[in-house]
């Protein structure tokens, strides 16, 4: 299991500058305070994660959500050892990552979607019998090892091909291959299909779920909801570094209070229509909206705790509208996100 407790990471951002520093210390060594800035100035500091405690276990791709800035790389690049903690601590099957960083590298590997974690001019079996001697794995395991890792990830076929050869996707399945070379625990996984087609994102998908149902313990950032409710069983959403709320996505879901969202297209704009959404909208103490089509249908929008598709389009009918498509959709983790956002009073805009 990783766990955290009472994470915060704290950056410096500046508020220093390093020649106005000097400056001040030469003018304190004119007034004869040697050796000690009159004033240094105070440091500016940006808390991206703040005290955060999560538990991240073996078996499970557990998410971690949150808008842009949120605290989510942060978070991961302190489990994977790239950055050190303000304060808080971390252990990974009960190890400190300060204390015994190699044990604890040996458990865990980053994959993050928008960095090249591959080199162009090798192959694809090279990188990873590269990665595979910079992590000790012993010869003997690395050769089986690397052959199973291509066919995992659909690259058997271009191993030998130079990785400047590879497509974006081939090089992202690549990456995948490379983050599992040390058979971590657990895989920490930022924005790991980011740009990535559509089929090869599914490809992908199917991998972390498959490495979840094998024991690992995956850590899943990503922009994709519909990704999240998919594969997490977990999720952890924060904002602004401070942890909003958790559980499944379903549960998140049902617990924001976000509704199922109501869409029929009329055929035609008819301002009789629109005051009739409108006056429907209001008896339920609601609101709707009206967006105009290119080709002039409208398409109104409403959600409710209560079924009202029905009523919705009698009242259409009844104004005069001609009915041209109905879809009901499930509320999203995304309206989730969001309701959460503005709940905590952060910028969703
Ligand atoms: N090295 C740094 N120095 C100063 N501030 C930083 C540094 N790295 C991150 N930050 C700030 O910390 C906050 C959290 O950033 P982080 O990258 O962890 O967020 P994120 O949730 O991963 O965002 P995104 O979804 O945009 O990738 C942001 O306000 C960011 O500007």
């Amino acid at each position: 299991m990783i766990e955290t407790e009472s994470l915060r990471k704290e950056f410096r951002t500046g508020g220093t500058n390093l020649i106005a520093r000097i400056g001040r210390v030469g003018r304190s060594r004119r007034a004869g305070v040697a050796g000690r800035p009159a004033d240094a100035g105070h440091a500016a500091t940006k808390t991206a994660v703040d005290g955060l405690t999560l538990a991240i276990p073996p078996g499970r791709v557990t998410g971690l959500l949150g808008l842009n800035g949120a605290g989510k790389t942060t978070t991961i690049k302190i489990l994977a050892t790239l950055l050190r903690q303000t304060s808080g601590t971390v252990r990974v099957d009960g190890l400190d990552p300060l204390e015994e960083p190699n044990a604890v590298r040996r458990r865990i590997n980053l994959i993050a979607g928008g960095e090249r974690m591959v080199y162009a001019r090798m192959t694809g079996r090279e990188n990873l019998w590269y990665f595979g001697q910079l992590y000790d794995v012993p010869r003997g395991v690395l050769t089986g090892r690397i052959d199973e890792l291509l066919a995992l990830v659909g690259l058997t076929g271009a191993a030998d091909t130079l990785v400047e050869r590879y497509s974006r996707g081939m090089a992202q399945r690549l990456s995948i291959a490379r983050g599992l070379i040390n058979d971590p625990a657990y895989l920490l996984l930022d924005e790991p299909t980011l740009g990535l087609d559509a089929p090869i994102a599914r490809d992908l998908r199917r991998v972390v779920a498959r490495l979840a149902r094998e024991g690992k313990g995956v850590l899943l950032t990503s922009h994709y909801l519909t990704e999240v409710e998919e594969l997490c069983e977990h999720v952890y959403v924060i904002g602004d570094g401070r942890h909003l709320t958790e559980g499944s996505p379903a549960e998140l879901t049902a617990r924001t209070g976000c509704h199922r969202r109501v869409r029929v297209t009329v055929a035609g704009h008819s301002p009789g229509v629109e005051s009739a959404v409108a006056a429907f909208a209001g008896r339920l103490g609601t609101a709707a909206t009206v967006a105009l089509a290119e080709n002039g249908d409208m398409t109104v929008s409403m959600s409710h705790p209560d079924e009202i598709a029905g009523p919705l389009t009698m009242a259409i009918v009844d104004a005069g509208g001609t009915l041209a498509g109905l879809t009901v959709a499930e509320p999203s983790l995304e309206d989730a996100i969001l309701a959460l956002n503005d709940e905590a009073g952060l910028v969703t805009a």
